[in-house]
């Protein structure tokens, strides 16, 4: 039985690297900012983004962006629900929620989410339970400190034994609150308190983390080292660096990529599993 994530019943095969397609439902990342336009213009991004082959989406009503501001829980509440209930009914691919709250956490499994999202890896307060309560596979991701000042100047004297020693400590910590192995993932949180000679680092030793036993998400997509890397100052500049990462992580253990170019990446990774299904030569042959 290969691995497969149960999604609040929408079932998630691991056999291959999946894609996950980034819908962020902000006022600012939508031209009008008025709410119904804001639902509606995100769902209609989440319908496309599953038309370009999308495997799963990640609904996000907060900016985690480094020096973002903070949203209440109703307000993210406001956000959030009804792209996920209309999501739900339009789409047959399961909902991940990404926030770390866990008054949204439950409201939104509730709305038709089926997979939590955490860059806190459940350390807020009543995370784990709620977590815990909805039954849904959990992402757990490294932070260094919080999104208002990790990039202010993130220091570690071992970038990968640091970011490995926490997601140990989450893992343990989620599975004592009653969430099964089956449902954990892991991420190592790029950009998120690291720079970028880090999270080329944690990129070229994620292989290390596959020893944890979960499956592995990796989220690099348009984010500021790619630009460094590139000298593409420009978010929308750089897909093919994104591309070009995303592929590299599946080719060293990510089993999901969260992406805002789904088409470019589903395209990148078919030619991956051309190669990948391509027999070893045995032995004796
Ligand atoms: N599991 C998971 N969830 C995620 N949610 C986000 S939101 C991105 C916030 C952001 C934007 C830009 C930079 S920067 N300064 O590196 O360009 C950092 C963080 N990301 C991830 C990620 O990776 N995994």
């Amino acid at each position: 039985t290969s691995p497969q994530l149960d999604c609040a019943g929408r079932i998630l095969r691991l056999d291959r690297a999946r894609v996950m397609g980034i819908v962020n439902v902000t006022p600012d990342s939508f031209s009008d900012g008025g709410a119904h336009d804001t639902t509606e213009a995100a769902v209609a991004h989440g319908l496309k983004l599953v038309e370009e082959g999308a495997d799963l989406l990640d609904i996000g009503g907060e900016s985690t962006r480094p020096g973002a501001a903070p949203v209440s829980v109703e307000e993210e509440l406001r956000r959030v629900i009804p792209v996920i209930e209309q999501l739900a009914a339009r789409t047959q691919v399961p909902i991940s929620i990404d926030t770390f709250k866990p008054e949204v956490m439950r409201a939104a499994v509730a709305a038709g989410a089926g997979m939590i999202n955490d860059i806190y890896g459940l350390r807020q307060e009543g995370a784990l339970d709620a977590a815990a309560a909805t039954g849904v596979p959990v992402v757990l991701m490294h932070m260094q400190g919080e999104p208002g000042h990790m990039q202010a100047d993130p220091h570690y004297d071992d970038v990968v034994a640091e970011v490995h020693g926490f997601l140990v400590q989450r893992l343990f910590a989620a599975e004592m609150a009653g969430i099964a192995k089956k449902n954990l993932l892991i991420d190592l949180g790029f950009g998120f308190g690291k720079t970028t000679a880090h999270n080329m680092t944690l990129l070229a030793r994620s292989e290390r983390f596959l020893e944890l036993g979960v499956p592995m998400l990796a989220g690099l997509s348009r984010k500021r080292s790619l630009g460094e890397l590139t000298g593409r100052d420009t978010p929308s500049e750089r897909v093919a660096a994104s591309v070009a990462a995303h592929l590299i992580a599946v080719q060293r253990g990510a089993r999901i990529v969260r992406v805002h170019d789904v088409a470019a990446t589903v395209d990148a990774l078919k030619i991956w599993q051309a190669v990948e299904a391509v027999p070893t030569p045995r032995a004796d042959a």
